[in-house]
């Protein structure tokens, strides 16, 4: 397990943080493989460098995700991967470089517009309400795709109902999936570390995303329930949605990635299948603390 994160629920919830003092790109001046109009890129991260001051937590870091694929970012601690979520959900903007969801680049774009246009994601820390039951959390996401005005919610107008009980089936469809059906009218706080995770990821789902990216998912999991995950994980692909993962437990990267990029110290070293990764020399000096020119 890593350390606890850097940020603070205060500077993430700033949804136009910027962690430099340089004016934001407009976003999309970078060479564009999707005008090649490949219709299975999903998300091209290009080129993209973000500094925090002095620290280079992204050094001009590309790579690419394909629909549908189960995609892993490794690294050793603080290689950057968290950033990287962090400047592709809204989070943070790249001091340079380009980020494009479905061919549009998500730079200068808030958390909110991001996570309706199709990427949810997970925290490294549980992030719940918890004093809301496990329903009312994952109803929380679902109202994100609501289109309810204020005066028709004010008023329980009779489109109101109907997106509150279309939220309401949903939701439990959701707890049903990750398993955690029987806990939905349980207050957040109450449920087991496990359960807690799951209904993180299915808060992340109501949002209806057509990519999820799980920071850690796995983080302070026993072995059993890290089979259960990594089922869980498939049958998240399974469904539609292009997976994204961060996380430090290699047998689960390994057993359910389709392919993998590898950061150290901002720089991407390596990129492949699981197999390939596992293999590539400088991987292993990452993990092992070896500098490269000397494994
Ligand atoms: N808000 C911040 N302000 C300043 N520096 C930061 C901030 N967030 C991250 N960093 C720095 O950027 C670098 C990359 O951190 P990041 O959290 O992205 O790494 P990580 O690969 O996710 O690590 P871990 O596995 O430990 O979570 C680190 O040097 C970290 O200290």
């Amino acid at each position: 397990m890593s350390e606890p994160h850097i940020e603070t629920p205060e500077e993430l919830d700033r949804s136009d943080a910027r962690p430099v003092d340089e004016p934001a790109p407009t976003g999309g001046s970078s060479p564009s493989s999707s005008a090649t109009g490949d219709p299975d890129l999903l998300l091209e991260v290009d080129h993209v460098t973000l500094r925090f001051g002095g620290v280079v937590a992204l050094n001009d870091v590309s790579f690419s995700l394909r629909r549908g694929e189960i995609f892993g970012l490794i690294g050793p601690n603080g290689a950057g991967k968290t950033t990287c979520f962090n400047a592709m959900t809204g989070v943070y903007q790249p001091t340079s470089g380009a980020i494009r969801f479905q061919g549009e680049s998500l730079v200068g774009k808030k958390k909110h517009e991001i996570t309706r246009g199709g990427i949810a994601r997970t925290f490294q820390n549980v992030r719940l309400f918890p004093e809301m039951t496990a329903l009312e959390n994952v109803m929380v996401g679902a109202d994100a795709h609501h289109k309810t005005s204020v005066l028709s919610a004010l008023f329980r107008l009779p489109r109101f109902w109907r997106e509150e009980k279309s939220g309401r089936e949903r939701s439990m469809e959701l707890l049903r999936f990750v398993g955690i059906a029987h806990r939905a009218g349980d207050v957040s706080r109450n449920l087991s570390y496990g359960e807690q995770r799951r209904l993180e990821i299915a808060r992340a789902l109501a949002t209806d995303p057509t990519l999820l990216c799980l920071d850690e998912p796995a983080a302070g999991f026993n072995p059993a329930e890290k089979v259960d995950l990594l089922a869980l994980i498939r049958r998240i692909r399974d469904t539609g949605v292009t997976v994204l993962l961060i996380e430090h437990d290699m047998r689960l990267v390994m057993g359910v990635t389709d392919r993998i990029v590898v950061l150290e110290f901002g720089k991407k070293i390596a990129e492949g299948t699981p197999a390939e990764v596992r293999d590539n020399p400088a991987v292993i000096a990452a993990y092992l603390g070896v500098p490269t020119d000397a494994a």
